[in-house]
């Protein structure tokens, strides 16, 4: 699997200490709330139970399974909503976790989904945001790194199914995917 990536752009050294920067800069935001986490499945589900943990306070949990790359690695332009939350986000004060912002699809149908519902507020953080990747007009929150118009994989990201297990983000070798 490692002989796959061409380059590692984030160890996991880095991957931790921006987790624990994003935690505690969203927990100044709601230090009197006690936040909905809506965790993006299945990219986001590595990230969000690291920023969980590193987030000092109270929080609630919540995942949403909404798909718009079917495998590839070029988005198709729709959102399909696979699994949705168990909780009301009515007067809620919503932190939806991404693991990257790409084209933006996902998370612009997904917040203005949940504002819809009567969120409260509804906020994006986001590990990775690839703003040369951006088609629709949505902006994180908070983000951890901004990062280069490449195919990423690792720590939640996946290609094909595959790579999400790597403990570190790296680029894939174009020759896998082409
Ligand atoms: O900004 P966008 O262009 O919408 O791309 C970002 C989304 O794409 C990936 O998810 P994907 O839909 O591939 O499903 P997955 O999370 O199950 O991998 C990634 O995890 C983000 O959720
Ligand atoms: O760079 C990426 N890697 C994996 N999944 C993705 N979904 C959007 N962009 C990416
Ligand atoms: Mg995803």
């Amino acid at each position: 699997m490692n002989s796959d990536i061409l380059k590692v752009l984030y160890s996991a050294q880095d991957i931790k200490a921006t987790v624990q920067r994003l935690a505690t800069t969203v927990h100044k935001d709601y230090a009197d709330v006690k936040p909905l986490c809506v965790c993006v499945l299945k990219g986001a589900v590595i990230f969000m139970t690291d920023f969980i943990r590193a987030y000092d306070d109270y929080l609630e949990i919540d995942f949403m399974d909404v798909s718009s790359y079917y495998g590839g690695t070029t988005s198709s332009g729709d959102v399909r909503i696979d699994k949705d939350l168990d909780t009301s986000v009515k007067g809620r004060d919503v932190i939806i976790v991404e693991d990257i912002v790409d084209t933006g699809t996902t998370l612009k149908a997904l917040k203005e989904l949940l504002a819809h519902r009567g969120a409260k507020s509804v906020k994006i953080v986001a590990l990775l945001d690839k703003p040369t990747g951006r088609t629709v007009d949505v902006k994180a929150d908070y983000v951890g790194q901004t990062v280069p118009g490449e195919f990423l994989v690792g720590y939640g990201l996946d290609y094909n199914g595959l790579y999400r297990n790597l403990p570190y983000i790296g680029v894939l070798k174009p020759e896998v995917y082409k």
